[in-house]
């Protein structure tokens, strides 16, 4: 890859101190070496275990790193997330790093419009625009639209997720982590969440996924990104 990146990470090494087990130590990441350009998708690959959602988890700065570091390109120069204070991180967040998870942070009370408006609004957008766009997304995900009016918290698994995908890529941001964004789509609104990743990509975000749909792998990324799993990871799966 050329050295026009939008997201990589250097080094990065992550453990988890099992402090219910004895301090019982479990490295996952060590010494990770990743970037992702501008218009590219990675996908990041490997076996259950081995530390997909935990990269992911680092990339978007919601676990430290013991070692090593993340630089995301943040209004033109690079941000060190694992040095970032919390302001900075919010920062990026509202402006250059978007996160779709598996499962929606339902928020009692508030609309799905309303839920998918919110970081256009954090952007600074006008109410009226913020919540058309919201809207449109919503229709393109064949949300029906007596559905945007109501608090997801009822809504069925798939519609919670065309929520998230909605709320993701609402506001364009030039670097997205997308982790399992079709795991409880049909097929039609698979097709959806596929085109929104490309036009993403056609823009020139950077994207780097967890697909466990093999098709949809293939059908938005550019390469895989293997991660080994550790050897403690091998030993302990094989006992
Ligand atoms: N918060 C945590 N505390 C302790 N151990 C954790 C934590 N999160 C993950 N792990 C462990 O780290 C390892 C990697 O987990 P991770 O969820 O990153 O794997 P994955 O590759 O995403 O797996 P899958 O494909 O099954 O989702 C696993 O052994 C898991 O048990």
């Amino acid at each position: 890859m050329s050295g026009d990146w939008a997201l990589k990470a250097e080094g990065l090494a992550k453990t988890f101190t099992l402090h219910l087990q004895g301090g019982t130590r479990l490295p996952v990441l060590d010494g990770v070496d990743f970037a992702v350009a501008p218009g590219e998708c990675v996908a990041l690959a490997g076996p259950s275990g081995a530390g997909k959602s935990t990269l992911m988890r680092c990339l978007y700065g919601n676990y430290g790193a013991e070692g090593g570091r993340i630089l995301v390109r943040h209004r033109g120069a690079p941000a060190d997330l694992t040095a970032a204070d919390a302001r900075l991180v919010r920062e990026v967040r509202r402006e250059t790093l978007g996160h779709v998870s598996q499962f929606l942070r339902v928020i009692p009370r508030v609309p799905a419009l309303d839920i998918v408006a919110e970081p256009l609004l954090a952007r600074g957008m006008a109410l009226d625009e913020a919540r058309e766009r919201a809207r449109a997304l919503l229709l393109r995900l064949n949300m029906p639209p007596a559905l945007h009016s109501l608090p997801p918290a009822t809504f069925s698994g798939g519609e919670q997720q065309r929520v998230n995908l909605a709320r993701g890529f609402a506001p364009g941001y030039p670097v997205l982590l997308l982790d399992e964004p079709t795991a409880s789509l049909d097929a039609a609104n698979r097709d959806v969440a596929v085109a929104l990743i490309r036009e993403a990509k056609a823009a020139g975000a950077a994207v780097v996924g967890i697909f466990h749909d093999a098709d949809v792998r293939d059908r938005v990324s550019d390469r895989l990104f293997a991660i080994e799993p550790r050897p403690q990871e091998a030993s302990r799966s094989a006992a």
